[in-house]
């Protein structure tokens, strides 16, 4: 429910925006429809109107001119302004008419619409938890009612307003016309009336003069004559009249078309922009769904790349069939894992079909056991055919490490499994194990001294591949891939981190290979809380780190130094302070650093101080804190050393020393920190970036530092500064010569 509740919320705003939109269409159509209703009452007035005016005027033709003028007169200004509402009700018909087109050219849009805010609404649904939708507030609700009402209002009252100038404007010149024709009527009349009254006065002199009668007679036939001259011009002013009226219809009509083309260019704009609107409301929300799922590590937490991927597995329960039983066993039961690791899901079916493979996961997440699981369980039993599979890790620790965990996944089963780390191979006794774990250098050495025949290998990995692929392990790795000749040799390469330059190198010795990436590649795992510390400079790291152990810590703790002299200086300080704290570093022996390792796993030791020996791949499950010392050489260091606290699900805590020295990575390592959701000072990433020639040239080679404990770093420089000029370097060796002879004097 909570799942889907964003759906319902968003679905119910836009069925709200939907009905709404629904309804304004039909009031629109209903009101269309009174209009034409009342278009269609007010033509037939319209026509009544004329049908008696033009009584009327038959009519007042046969009775008094003036009135018959007057009342005609005013008939013309009704049917001027019967025909202005008229092409009024005409505008309105056609913009009706118009919005009823665009309302059925709508109605698939309904369902398009719908159906697009509903995929957008699965969206938001899909993603409830980081999208809080609240349901449309009844203000703005009542606010977006308001100004859609005054909007109308106020388009209807400029609309009002323009009917109004029209009408004024066609009234005046109605005005105009009819005061023409009243003018012209009034001459008529005057002229009509001279004319009687001339005929009058001729009379009387006519009978005056005894010829009376004849000149009735004129004059009678001379008034009906000068009558139905009279009556013509009246009839030509109303066909004048007619016409005028006429032409200003057509004019109007003309206006109308204008207003109309007009009208219906808005509208396109209209739909233009709706639909401007809607796409880019998609794309807004298509955009702002992808970087959720980006912020969220969604798309990058699990991509498998390649041809006929298999199907993953759920859980281990599915391999029932696929692997023997006993494996089963040993993961439920001994070991006791529940659920397969995103890593184990994807590479077990795809390593139980024999594909190649890059994978790519986080630190901690079981990597070892998604190519160990599938490893035994296609070897299945002991065969004396010689290795059949070979494991190269970069370090002995992890060799010997990774033998346990195959050990562990493998009880029960007649398998042979070794690890080439401090055991010294038997003439032939390679001949009879089944899996070889060990460090490139020394599987090298056997090879070398055909003490080991790798041809019967049919799986080959390399654990922390791309630390495998750098130049100091290339030579080496090469020999391996050439003594494994096995054409059906599966290849696995496995770690955490993976830069593209190795990528593309490992790439050319893998055979249609599946690549599978768990989480943002070169990310440091988000179980870790990541924290930065300014020390100014070496002092200011031991004081920062007595700090830490004031504040108090939860052994086992891991700090990471740069080399093995610094190891040993950090060592005698942290002593002296009478803390339980050992180190570890390459230049140990073999049973020293076992021991060491024993004795830090049991808690014997709280605080180890290591090199990047530890680095990479040691599991150390109890380990809450990592402590970075020295500011490590490279992201890659960084993602690996922090890996050592975290894991299996488990949370954990690293704090990173620096000074100005490490400015250049600065920026680089808390852009990881950023990105894997740790806090970091936002003036560290105003500084300028490093180019990427500086980036190569500090990860190639260790910083130069002040050492941790003796002499004080001004005291050292000042002395370095001072002998740097030769007659002084001569002078000061010379002083305690001169001392001595003094003295035997
Ligand atoms: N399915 C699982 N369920 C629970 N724990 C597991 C599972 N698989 C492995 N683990 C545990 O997770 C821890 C880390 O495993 P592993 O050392 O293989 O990690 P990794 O991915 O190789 O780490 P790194 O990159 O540092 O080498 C181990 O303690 C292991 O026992």
């Amino acid at each position: 429910m909570i799942f889907f509740f964003p759906y319902f919320i968003f679905n119910r705003e836009f069925l709200v925006l939907f009905q709404k939109e629904k309804n304004q269409n039909q009031n629109q159509n209903q009101n269309q429809n009174q209009n034409q209703n009342q278009n269609q009452n007010q033509n037939q007035n319209q026509n009544q109107n004329q049908n008696q005016n033009q009584n009327q005027n038959q009519n007042q033709n046969q009775n008094q001119n003036q009135n018959q003028n007057q009342n005609q007169n005013q008939n013309q200004n009704q049917n001027q302004n019967q025909n202005q509402n008229q092409n009024q009700n005409q505008n309105q018909n056609q913009n009706q008419n118009q919005n009823q087109n665009q309302n059925q050219n709508q109605k698939p849009r309904y369902i398009k619409n719908f159906l697009l805010r509903n995929l957008v609404a699965f969206f938001a649904s899909f993603y409830s938890y980081y999208i809080p939708v609240a349901p449309p507030k009844e203000e703005e609700k009542e606010k977006d009612n308001e100004n859609d009402d005054k909007n109308e209002i106020e388009k209807d009252k400029e609309n009002e307003k323009e009917n109004e100038k029209d009408n004024e404007n066609d009234n005046e010149k109605d005005n105009e016309n009819d005061n023409e024709n009243e003018k012209e009527k009034d001459n008529e009349n005057d002229n009509e009336n001279e004319n009687e009254k001339d005929n009058e006065n001729d009379n009387e002199k006519d009978n005056e003069n005894d010829n009376e009668n004849d000149n009735e007679k004129d004059n009678e036939k001379d008034n009906e004559n000068e009558k139905d001259n009279e009556n013509e011009n009246e009839n030509e002013n109303e066909n004048e009249n007619e016409n005028e009226n006429d032409n200003e219809i057509e004019k109007d009509n003309e206006k109308e078309k204008e207003n109309d083309d007009e009208n219906e260019i808005e509208n396109e704009k209209d739909n233009e922009n709706d639909n401007e609107n809607k796409i880019f409301f998609f794309i807004f929300f298509f955009i702002f769904f992808l970087l959720k799922m980006l912020s969220q590590d969604q798309i990058f937490k699990k991509l498998v790349y390649g041809v006929d991927i298999p199907d993953p597995i759920e859980s281990f329960e599915k391999l029932t069939g696929k692997i023997p039983k006993q494996v089963l066993d040993n993961i439920l039961i001994d070991i006791g894992y529940q659920t397969p690791t995103q890593i184990q899901m994807q590479t077990i079916p795809i390593l139980l079909k024999d594909r190649d493979i890059i994978g790519c996961a986080p630190t901690g997440t079981g990597k070892t056991a998604a190519f160990a699981i599938p490893i035994i369980s296609n070897l299945k039993f002991h065969k004396k055919q010689g290795c059949r599979a070979l494991i190269v890790s970069p370090t002995k620790e992890l060799a010997s490490q990774t033998f346990r965990e195959f050990q562990a996944l493998s009880k029960g089963i007649n398998l042979k499994i070794i690890a080439l780390t401090k055991k010294i191979l038997q003439p032939k006794e390679s001949e009879n194990v089944d899996i070889i774990i060990t460090t490139p250098l020394r599987l090298v050495y056997y090879i070398q001294n055909n003490q080991i025949n790798l041809s019967s290998a049919t799986c080959l990995v390399l654990d922390e591949a791309d630390k495998l692929f750098e130049m100091g392990f290339l030579p080496q790795i090469d020999k391996i891939l050439n003594a494994c000749t096995n054409s059906k040799i599966t290849r696995c390469l496995f770690s955490a981190t993976m830069i593209k330059p190795v990528e593309d190198m490992a790439l050319t010795v893998l055979r249609n290979p599946i690549k599978v990436v768990i989480g943002i590649p070169n990310i440091a795992t988000n179980l870790v809380e990541q924290k930065l510390i300014f020390t100014g400079n070496e002092e200011g790291k031991i004081l920062a780190l007595k700090q830490i152990f004031q504040d108090g810590i939860k052994p086992p703790v891991l700090i990471f130094v740069q080399s093995k002299e610094r190891a040993q200086q950090l060592y005698q300080e942290l002593i002296y302070e009478g803390m339980n704290v050992d180190l570890i570093h390459s230049a140990l022996s073999n049973i020293q650093r076992k021991i060491v390792i024993d004795e830090f796993r049991s808690g014997k030791i709280w605080i180890l101080i290591a090199t990047d020996l530890m680095a990479r791949g040691m599991n150390f499950l109890s380990v809450e804190l990592v402590i970075n010392f020295d500011f490590p050489q490279s992201l890659i260091s960084y993602i690996h050393r922090i890996g050592r606290t975290g894991r299996a699900g488990r949370v954990g805590k690293a704090i990173t020393f620096f000074t100005e020295q490490d400015s250049g990575l600065l920026q680089r390592i808390a852009n990881v920190i950023k990105k894997s959701g740790s806090e970091v000072p936002q003036w560290i990433f105003s500084l300028k970036p490093p180019s990427h020639q500086t980036i190569k040239r500090l990860e190639s080679k260790p910083r130069k530092r002040d050492p941790i404990s003796g002499k004080k770093p001004f005291q050292k420089k000042f002395k370095r500064n001072f002998l740097r000029n030769k007659k002084r370097k001569k002078k000061f060796h010379k002083k305690p010569k001169s001392k001595s002879k003094s003295n035997q004097k």
